[in-house]
């Protein structure tokens, strides 16, 4: 195999596991979501989405705002 595939194949593996640790996170958000809806709060904390992003690199933070934004869509669906 070239380097290039064999980077290649190696990205496919990355993004397969992103793509799981991702419906890993969204799972833990429709727990959260519930929680709130329970406890009467609003979906949307701003400081704490502040909080999350801050703790990364910026180069990821755009990235990251929309895997906020499905994370809010998700708890939305939940009810
Ligand atoms: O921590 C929460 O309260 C969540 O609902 C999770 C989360 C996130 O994706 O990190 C999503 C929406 C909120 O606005 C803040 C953070």
């Amino acid at each position: 195999m070239g380097r290039i595939d064999e980077a290649r194949r190696r990205i496919d593996e990355l993004d397969s596991r992103i793509v799981e640790l991702l419906e890993e996170r969204l799972e833990l958000c429709r727990r959260v979501g519930e929680e709130k809806r329970r406890a009467g709060m609003g979906l949307r904390d701003e400081a704490r989405e502040a909080e999350v992003l801050a703790r990364l690199p910026h180069r990821w933070r755009p990235l990251y705002r929309m895997v906020i934004e499905e994370c809010l869509r998700e708890q939305a669906r939940g009810g």
